[in-house]
Formats: structure tokens, C-alpha cells, sequence
């Protein structure tokens, strides 16, 4: 397995000729790709320059030369089309522009989708604006620190949140213009396959928009929407999805939030510094079940048993009824998890549904080239992104990244995943190495994490029968100057690792800036190296990496491990 380089790739690296005659088009300038002699591109880039969005189909083979011209003697107008603009969808376009192909983009709403409209762009905005608050209500923290405030912070609601919806918009169109410069076309609609290398995209009740064009490879980006489960009635005022919840247009004094995942966490973040109490539905039966279970408990006394915030576990939301504010209150129905018998009703002002994300790949006709879907919609794909038939065979151009194949729902994964696919249609196969990729959740202390948790790493090393040379690291943010400055001490890190080889098999951390730190592992992790690697790395005095020094250096490693870095003979002895 061979893990994706996210850093772009030279013309001399580009595999298909034609690929590799227009990125002499391309300067860097400043780290950035600039398209220099866009007059010998297809007429359309100009067109989608000038306008938002280029409406009505534009043949580019009508104004400019055609895109492909492979041995079967077919013409394309692209080399690539990508259906949807998500992050994914952008990331996998900036990469084929710098490989020299002919790219498309078709986005069917807002370009930068989920992430920048209605998920981490805005999420990120809000958990600032209301960490501040937090922080300025601290009376304790503010004198330990030695600043008196006279007075109790007050903050604007309505500011805040248009705070998180100006930065969406300034990314957004920062992302629009990454595109623009680079001479992507950009179509406007609703896409779907109309045979193997055709694509055809509308919008309903717009006769202007729409067409059809081709392209050699297809790259399916169309990401996910709010997953709410049956029983529950979304009405947008009173119960509401994180689409709705991110505009801020009300505080409830006291909200209901289903589901202790990432999105339910960083929210109860946002709402107890802003004055709501919040109260967490919770199916599984300990909170926070996608995280290392010791960081989770240390996360529910940091994240939860310290805030105004009360829990059920074990029990679904099994019906939800709107309210009206200040009127009616939302209704809630709790059933048993395990009995599946009702246990309890609940009556609070609002309720967030944060139960999972199902993937936008309804309307795709997948059925044209003898695809399926899985029961919850995902399209299925192999380890290089290329979407797999029915009978199990690659579908030959047809690639699929990001949330819609459901392999890892976050952002930089859909485009990491989105590069590869880029890099395997130009002849050089990757893949993403999904166990290196690190997430984050950006509740405050940070959550953040890559590879296997202790459970998960002690039932490999049993399984395989190398039970004894697990080891686990752990290290503490009391210990760390930095952190004991800024007063955010409160946090743990923690490393499964191989005392015989020195492999890293996962880092779970919560603490101050924890979703910057995991990086340092997360790399390590994508480039094969070892403990008897890191141990050799130097971290700034004070900061919050001191922490992983303190991870690696409490490693035990047996002597030989210890003895032999995996880059050893690659260090450079002096300089
Ligand atoms: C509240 C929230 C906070 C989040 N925070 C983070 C975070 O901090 N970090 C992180 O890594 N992840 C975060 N995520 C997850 C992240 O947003 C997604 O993993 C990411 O957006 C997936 O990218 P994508 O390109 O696959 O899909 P999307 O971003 O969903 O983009 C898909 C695009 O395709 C378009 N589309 C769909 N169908 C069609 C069609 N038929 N034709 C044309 N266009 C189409 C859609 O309009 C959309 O613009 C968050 C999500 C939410 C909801
Ligand atoms: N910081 C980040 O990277 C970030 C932030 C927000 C969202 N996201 C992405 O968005 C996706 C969706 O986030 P999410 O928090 O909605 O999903 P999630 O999968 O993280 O958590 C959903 C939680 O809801 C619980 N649940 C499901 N159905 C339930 C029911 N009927 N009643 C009670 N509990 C129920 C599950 O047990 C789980 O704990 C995630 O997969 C994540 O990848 C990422």
C-alpha cells in the first residue's frame, strides 16, 4: 500500500503527454499553481472565468481542441469531470490542473459544499467566537491570570452567526477563484452518468442551465447531507438538523441534542458557552463511542460533567415532535436501546439531530454502468477509488471519493482520497492510507486522534499473537510549560506502538491545540517511520509539541527497535 503525497506533483512527474504539453502552461508563483497561456486552453475557461457559473452546455471540442484523443480514435471535452465541489471534488480538480489535464467541474448547489457552507468553515467560526465567551465569563481563569474585567461579557447573537456565515462565504469564493485562475470550468447543476464517459446536468425549472459533456475519467464528489432517522420530524425552527443549527438564528434556553458524535459535541461546546443547557440522547451505551474509551472518559469530565450539561445512553430518540418557541415545547421519546421498550419523554425548547451524514448519491443513474449502491447509499469502491460493478470489477474512468463512498467522512480525507484518484488515473497508482489520516473533533480541549484505539490495537496484537510487545505511552498536559501558561492544562496523550519494531499503531490525544499536535504521528504514520525515527525530533521550547516529545520519549522500546530507526541511513550525520 502506498500512502498519498499531498504535496503536488512536478510536470516531469506527469504520465499522460498530453498532460504533460499543457502544465508547460503553468508557472508556480508563490506556491500556487497560475495558468499562463489560458488562450490555448479551451474558449470555455475564459467563459467560466467571467461569469459565476457557465450555463448551457459548452462543447470545449466546439472552441477549442478537443481534450483526449486516445488510440480508439474518441474525442472528449475534458479529461475529467468531476460531479460535485466539495472539497473533495475541489481538491481532486486542483490536482488534475496540476498534472496538466483538462478539468470540469460540475457542482449542483454551492462550490465547497458541505465543509465550507455547512460544516467545518462555519462549525469552526462559531466554536471561536464562543470559546471567547467562555473564556471572558472565567472569572477564575481571567484573575488567575490577572486581568480584571468589571463586568460580565456580553456577546451578540445575531454577530456571532454572521461571523460564521461571512468566513463561509469568503472561503467559498476563495475556492471559486482557486478554481477560475486555474482555468477549471465550472457548469452549474444537478449531474448524472448518461453513458461512460458522458455526463448530462440540469437544474429543475431552468431551461438555461444544463447540457451534457464528456470526458475520459469521471470522478463522482457528491459528499452527504443530514442522516434523520425515522420518528423524528426535522422542522427546521424548533428541531434541526447542523445545516440549520450553524445560521444561529435563536439560542433555546435549554436544547436536546441526539447524538454524542462530532457534530453533537462541538455543538454542546457552542451552546454552553453561549447559556443553554444541553441534555445528550445517546444510543450506544457509554457517550462518545467513536473515541479511544480512556480519552472519552477523560472528555466526558472536561466536556461534560464540568458544563451544564445532563445525558441518556442506551436510548434512541424514537419520535420527536416540533414545538413552538416560547409556546409548545419539542417533544421527545426515549426507547431502550436494548429492550426497545419507551422509558421516557423528554420536553425541551430545541433539538439538534446529529446522528450520522448519508450520502447525496441519489439521481446518479449508477444503474447505467451496472453499479449499486449499499443499503445506506454509499457508492462502492476499491482501495484506489475506482468504483466497482455489480460484478465486482472496476467500472473502467469512474472514480468515487469523499463522504459519498463513506470510507472516512471528513474533508481532508475526501480530498487526500480525491489526489489519489487523480494519481491513478495518470498512470501512478496510490492510495490513501486511511490509517494515517488524523481527525479532529474542535471542542475546547480539542479531541484529536489517528489510527487504532488501545481496544482496537489490543485485540490486533492478540489476534496475531504479539500481545506482549504492545506497548502504551501515555503523557499528561500538567507537565507542559505552554500549556500551564495559557492555563489549559487539563488533558492526556496516548500511543499504542510495537515494542519490537517501534510502529506506531494509533495516537489519541485531548488537550490545547491537540488537532494541530496529531500531525507530527499522522505523518510518521504516512511515511513508514518509526519511534527509533521520532525519538530524533526536536520541539520548540514551550509549546504545546513538547507533549509529544514526552508521548515518544515514555516509549519503551525493545533495545533492537531502539537501536534501528527505520530512516536511519537517511539522517544526515552533520551538516
Ligand atoms: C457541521 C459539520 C462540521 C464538520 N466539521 C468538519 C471538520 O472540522 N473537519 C473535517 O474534516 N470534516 C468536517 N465535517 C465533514 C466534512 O464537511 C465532509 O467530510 C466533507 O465536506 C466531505 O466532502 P465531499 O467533497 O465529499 O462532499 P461535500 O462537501 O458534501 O460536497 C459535495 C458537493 O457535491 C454537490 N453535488 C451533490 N450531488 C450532485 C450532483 N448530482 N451534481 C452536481 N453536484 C452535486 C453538492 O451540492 C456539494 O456541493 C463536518 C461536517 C459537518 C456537517
Ligand atoms: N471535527 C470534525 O472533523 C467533524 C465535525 C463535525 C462533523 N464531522 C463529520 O460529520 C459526520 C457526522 O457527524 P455526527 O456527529 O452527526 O455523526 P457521528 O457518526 O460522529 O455520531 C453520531 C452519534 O449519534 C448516535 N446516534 C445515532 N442514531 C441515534 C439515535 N436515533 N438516537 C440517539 N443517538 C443516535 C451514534 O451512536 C453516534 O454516537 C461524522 O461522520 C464526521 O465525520 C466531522
Amino acid at each position: 500500500m502506498v500512502a498519498v503525497s499531498l504535496s503536488p506533483i512536478s510536470a516531469g512527474q506527469c504520465a499522460r503527454p498530453q498532460a504533460a504539453a499543457r502544465l508547460c502552461g503553468l508557472q508556480r508563483i508563490a506556491g500556487k499553481a497560475i495558468a499562463v497561456h489560458q488562450a490555448k486552453r479551451a474558449p470555455v475557461v475564459a467563459a467560466a472565468s467571467a461569469s459565476r457559473f457557465v450555463v448551457r452546455a459548452q462543447a470545449a471540442g466546439k472552441n477549442g481542441s478537443p481534450s483526449s484523443a486516445p488510440a480508439g480514435g474518441e474525442q472528449y471535452d475534458y479529461d475529467l469531470i468531476v460531479i460535485g465541489c466539495g472539497v473533495g471534488g475541489h481538491g481532486a480538480a486542483l490536482h488534475a490542473v496540476d498534472c496538466g489535464l483538462k478539468v470540469a467541474v460540475i457542482e449542483g448547489h454551492d462550490i465547497g459544499g458541505t465543509c465550507v457552507n455547512r460544516g467545518c468553515v462555519p462549525s469552526k467560526a462559531l466554536l471561536a467566537a464562543s470559546n471567547e465567551v467562555r473564556k471572558l465569563r472565567n472569572d477564575h481563569h481571567q484573575k488567575t491570570l490577572g486581568i480584571q474585567l468589571n463586568g460580565v461579557a456580553t456577546f451578540d447573537r445575531q454577530a456571532i452567526a454572521d461571523h460564521a456565515t461571512n468566513l463561509a462565504s469568503t472561503v467559498q469564493g476563495n475556492l471559486q477563484r482557486s478554481l477560475e485562475s486555474l482555468g477549471v470550468t465550472i457548469l452549474k447543476g444537478q449531474a448524472k452518468l448518461t453513458g461512460p464517459h458522458t455526463v448530462s446536468y440540469g437544474l429543475p425549472g431552468r431551461v438555461d442551465v444544463g447540457g451534457s459533456a464528456t470526458a475520459k475519467d469521471i470522478i463522482i464528489a457528491t459528499g452527504s447531507v443530514p442522516f434523520v432517522p425515522g420518528g423524528i420530524e426535522v422542522d427546521g425552527k424548533t428541531v434541526f438538523t447542523s445545516d440549520h443549527a450553524l445560521k444561529m438564528e435563536w439560542l433555546p434556553n435549554w436544547i436536546a441534542i441526539i447524538g454524542s458524535g462530532y457534530i453533537g459535541l462541538e455543538f454542546s461546546d457552542v451552546y454552553t458557552a453561549l447559556g443553554c443547557e444541553v441534555t445528550f440522547v445517546e444510543a450506544l451505551p457509554n457517550m462518545m463511542p467513536g473515541f479511544d474509551r480512556e480519552i472519552a472518559k477523560l472528555a466526558q469530565r472536561l466536556l461534560i460533567n464540568g458544563r451544564p450539561i445532563d445525558f441518556h445512553t442506551n436510548v434512541i430518540a424514537s419520535k420527536v415532535t416540533p414545538g413552538v418557541p416560547g409556546v409548545k415545547p419539542v417533544k421527545i421519546e426515549l426507547t431502550d436501546f436494548s429492550t426497545k421498550e419507551v422509558v421516557d419523554e423528554l420536553e425541551v425548547d430545541a433539538c439538534l439531530v446529529a446522528t450520522g451524514r448519508a450520502p447525496y448519491t441519489n439521481g446518479l443513474n449508477l444503474a447505467s454502468v451496472n453499479v449499486q449502491t449499499d443499503r445506506r447509499g454509499f457508492v462502492p469502491v476499491n482501495d484506489k477509488m475506482q468504483v466497482v460493478d455489480t460484478s465486482g470489477k472496476a467500472v473502467p474512468n469512474l472514480y468515487c471519493i469523499g463522504d459519498a463512498n463513506g470510507k472516512y467522512m471528513l474533508a481532508h480525507a475526501a480530498s487526500a482520497q480525491g489526489i489519489a484518484a487523480v494519481e491513478c488515473m495518470c498512470g501512478r497508482d496510490r492510495v490513501v492510507n486511511h490509517m494515517a489520516v488524523p481527525a479532529a473533533c474542535f471542542t475546547h480541549p480539542e479531541v484529536s486522534f489517528v489510527g487504532m484505539t488501545e481496544d482496537a490495537a489490543r485485540e490486533k496484537a492478540e489476534k496475531e499473537g504479539w500481545a506482549d510487545k504492545l506497548g502504551v505511552s501515555k503523557t499528561y498536559y500538567k507537565a507542559n510549560s505552554k500549556s500551564l501558561a495559557e492555563l489549559e492544562s487539563d488533558g492526556m496523550a496516548k500511543m499504542m506502538y510495537r515494542k519490537d519494531t517501534g510502529e506506531i499503531l494509533g495516537v489519541h490525544m485531548i488537550g490545547l491545540h491537540s488537532a494541530d499536535n496529531i500531525h507530527e504521528f499522522s505523518n510518521a504514520m504516512n511515511m513508514g517511520q518509526t519511534l527509533g525515527d521520532l525519538k530524533f525530533n526536536v520541539h520548540a521550547h514551550p509549546t504545546v509539541a513538547e507533549v509529544n516529545e514526552e508521548l515518544i520519549r515514555h516509549a519503551q522500546l525493545d533495545k533492537t527497535a531502539a537501536a534501528k530507526p527505520a530512516a536511519a541511513s537517511k539522517q544526515p550525520v552533520a551538516a
